[in-house]
């Protein structure tokens, strides 16, 4: 398989601060991935430096290929990056921007055509003719992410597609995004805070923390590996007499984590196996029963920003 995004070493810095530290990441061609990380982490220096907008310190980018260093223009006709909607120009109407971007991006067949699918497959056709201004911060995302899709990209960049836009906007604009995958086999990188989000849509995740790619794989391999690193467990005591001793448990070196949810239940996260842990149980003399709960991409995230990884 041919890999869309290919980073080699790359390291990109801000005076003293290490945004990118020495990354290595590759996208395979047509997948769609997701980019976790904390704030600050990296992401956006990532996007911007793989869609040409900045340039890495050191270290080699290619994109299909082609050098994106080198070859900026000719990588800008095929990647599309899209971050938040400042971008649009407000005093223009919504077909106006498209027409616009189309020009910038060199479209010269079918631009008016091109615009008007556009307006039409994002629900936006009624507001042809409305200033950008006055568009609902919903109905510009949208509209960004038409703008995006005028030169019609192989290679679409979105950071944080759906930060502050209601659910049903984002969800439309997850469902176009896997259609752009599926039937126009668009190759997507694309950063969130939102786990549910990523885990819909991404056949890969990527997590970045401090500068660093700390892990990449398809969602199943990432979860059954981190079954075999840590448990998550809820635990229903006999009775409340026994909450003091639960909380001491968070004293053990091994309990990651412990939330009391209730007097009598928690969810604790920890490493050990069974019978540790039910002899660990027994030194603190904690009566009750508990059962293994599922893990999920949360629990792995957390897990990971926290340094355990
Ligand atoms: N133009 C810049 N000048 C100085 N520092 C910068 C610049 N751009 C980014 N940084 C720093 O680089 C680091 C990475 O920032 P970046 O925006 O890439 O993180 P992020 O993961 O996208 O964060 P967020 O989730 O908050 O959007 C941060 O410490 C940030 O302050």
């Amino acid at each position: 398989m041919s890999k869309a995004i290919e980073m080699k070493n790359v390291t990109r810095k801000f005076g003293e601060v290490i945004a990118l530290n020495n990354v290595n990441f590759e996208i395979d061609e047509k997948k769609i991935v997701g980019l976790l990380g904390p704030n600050g982490a990296g992401k956006s220096t990532l996007m911007k430096i793989i869609s040409t907008l900045i340039l890495p310190s050191s270290g080699e980018v290619k994109a299909f290929g082609i050098d994106v260093i080198k070859e900026k223009n000719t990588v800008r006709n095929f990647i599309s990056l899209v971050s938040d909607y400042t971008v649009l120009e407000d005093e223009l109407t919504p077909y106006e921007n498209l027409i616009l971007f189309g020009k910038i991006s060199n479209v010269k067949e079918n631009l008016k055509s091109k615009a008007l699918n556009l307006l039409e497959d994002f629900g936006l056709s009624q507001y042809k003719n409305r200033l950008t201004k006055n568009l609902s911060s919903g109905n510009k995302q949208k509209l960004n992410i038409a703008r995006s899709l005028i030169k019609d990209p192989k290679l679409l960049l979105l950071d944080e597609p759906t930060i502050a836009i209601d659910v049903e906007t984002s969800r439309f604009i997850r469902e176009y995004i896997l259609d752009q995958n599926l039937k126009n086999d668009k190759t997507i990188l694309i950063s969130s805070h939102y786990m549910w989000e990523v885990e819909q849509i991404a056949s890969e995740i990527a997590i970045l923390v401090d500068g660093k790619i700390v892990i990449q794989d398809k969602m199943i391999n990432i979860i059954r590996d981190f079954e075999n690193k840590i448990s998550i467990i809820e635990i229903e005591l006999e009775s409340s007499d026994y909450l003091t001793n639960l909380e001491s448990l968070k004293n053990e070196k091994n309990i990651f984590g412990l939330k009391i949810i209730s007097p009598t239940t928690a969810i604790i996260e920890t490493p050990l196996k069974q019978n540790h842990f039910d002899e660990l149980l027994k030194n603190h003399n904690i009566k009750g029963s508990y059962r293994n709960m599922k893990i999920s991409l949360e629990d792995v995230y957390s897990y990971i920003t926290k340094g355990r990884y």
